[in-house]
């Protein structure tokens, strides 16, 4: 997308009828094309068939509420900036939302204006055509493959590429995972002219029987299995499947072959499939909330991605990568700067890293940019500790980097402050609910609890 927001697109869900129709007058003349829906559901709908350069969603609607409507389309929506619309009094459930992954908030009223001032902020994000393009590109030649983990990953992906085997991609979210599926399409030979189909398990219609028509189609209509043919199904947060679909994968898994709702004979399957998560299946296992039998079948060939942390060649190439996709040679980056990118712990890994030096190429005042560039968020003591650099250990491989906490604090407020940040992103992450929080953590329900009120912290 270019600077210019005209020819790009907005989807705005909004219910005030004169709010929603002015927004919609004054972007279509500045060029933007909008889609405008009035209520959560009619947000969903939309989205589901388009993506847009920009979501515009309003917290309060007459079907339900703003947050929970874009937890759930979060992941499907990729790095789709969402800019939540506030009324008076909405600004805490905003900067809940923010932390929750939400880019940005506008608080009503607002003049259009500010929206093309955001989709010109956002411009060259994920979620342009641009950056779709560019996204092919990182799938043929990945930019940050080249540390000692990724070579080995990448050696492992082109030995299980040719073969029909289901493969597990495991790893922390943000790291790489839906880039490395469509990367073992592109080297399945003849596969790879058949289609990669992603399926977001999270982002499946809440109605059972709406999720299984849209995986296994119904009657005269084909569903997503279908519609991969002999090519690639990647089923993305599996774990998120709920039960009584897991039953109807592992049929798919073992037969390679399903039924369309209301139709009696079988469809054969030719899809190689590709599952990914950033939960701990074993522990879904254990809670009973994943299919011991699925996981069996899903885990027989598991590669895990490395967090970014542990790889520091990548992350510097990767450094380099974005700035030069975002500020195209007009950056470059200080000492400081390097040094504060390789110690901080990147808990969301690539993504965040894209996400930061995109903030920094766009806002700094400076060409050269610095851990303040990077960081805008730290105090003064946080700047110092991030000029500790990293120190690749004595047989010159890469030292994972496990801290960027400051090094005033003390030990216990530095796991505090840790714990505190994860427990959120989990919440976050698992849409504030506790029992599938406490699975991914680890821990059970009750000690979640209490090391919530603890640690003073509320889903809400
Ligand atoms: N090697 C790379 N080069 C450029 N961009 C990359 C690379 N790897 C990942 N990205 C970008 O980082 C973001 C996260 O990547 P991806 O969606 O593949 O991660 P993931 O592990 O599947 O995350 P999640 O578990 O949250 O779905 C995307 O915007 C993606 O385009």
């Amino acid at each position: 997308m270019s600077r210019n927001p005209a020819g790009s697109s907005v989807v705005i869900i909004e219910d005030d009828p004169v709010f929603g129709q002015a927004l919609v007058q004054r972007l279509r003349l500045a060029g933007v094309s909008t889609h405008w829906a009035q209520t959560a559901a009619a947000g969903e709908a939309v989205l589901q068939r388009h993506r847009p350069s920009l979501v515009l969603c309003d917290i309060r609607l007459p079907d339900g509420d703003g947050e929970a409507l874009m937890a759930r389309l979060m992941p499907q929506l990729g790095g789709v900036p969402i800019v939540i619309m506030t009324a008076f009094g909405g600004l805490d459930q905003a900067v809940r939302m923010l932390r929750a992954g939400a880019d940005d908030y506008l608080a009503k009223p607002f003049p259009a204006q500010r929206v093309l001032d955001k989709l010109r902020g956002f411009a060259g994000s994920d979620a342009s055509p641009a950056s779709d393009e560019d996204d092919v590109a990182a799938v043929l030649d990945p930019a940050g493959w080249r540390s000692q983990p990724m070579l080995a990953l990448q050696a492992e992906l082109e030995r299980v590429a040719p073969a029909e085997a289901t493969v597990l991609l495991a790893g922390e979210s943000g790291v790489g995972k839906g880039v490395a599926a469509r990367r073992l399409h592109a080297l399945a030979g003849a596969r790879t002219a058949a289609p990669f189909i992603l399926v977001d398990c999270a982002a499946l219609p809440a109605d059972i029987a709406a999720a299984e028509a849209a995986l296994f189609g119904r009657d005269d209509v084909p569903g997503l299995v279908e519609s991969a043919g002999a090519g690639t199904l990647f089923l993305d947060e599996v774990s998120d499947l709920p039960n009584a679909l897991q039953a109807r994968l592992l049929r798919l898994l073992e037969e390679r072959r399903f039924l369309r709702i209301g139709v009696a004979e079988p469809v054969v399957s030719r899809a190689r499939i590709i599952a990914a998560t950033n939960a701990h299946l074993p522990a879904r296992v254990a809670e009973g909330s994943f299919r011991n039998d699925l996981w069996f079948r899903l885990s027989g060939i598991t590669l895990t991605l490395p967090p970014l942390r542990a790889r520091p060649r990548d992350l510097q190439d990767l450094a380099v990568h974005f700035l030069q996709r975002f500020a195209k040679g007009q950056r470059s980056i200080a000492e400081d700067g390097m040094a504060a990118l390789l110690a901080h712990a990147w808990p969301g890994n690539i993504r965040e890293l894209r996400n930061r030096m995109e903030r920094a190429a766009l806002l700094a005042d400076a060409p050269t940019l610095g851990a303040g560039d990077f960081f805008p968020e730290r105090g003064t003591r946080q700047a110092v500790a991030a000029q500790t650099p990293a120190v690749p250990d004595q047989a010159g491989s890469e030292a994972p980097i496990v801290t960027d906490q400051d090094e005033l604090q003390s030990l216990a407020e530095v796991r505090e402050a840790a714990e505190r940040e994860h427990i959120r992103r989990v919440l976050a992450r698992c849409g504030g609910r506790i029992g599938d929080a406490a699975a991914v953590l680890g821990v059970s329900r009750t000690t979640l609890w209490d090391r919530m009120r603890r640690l003073d912290l509320s889903i809400r």
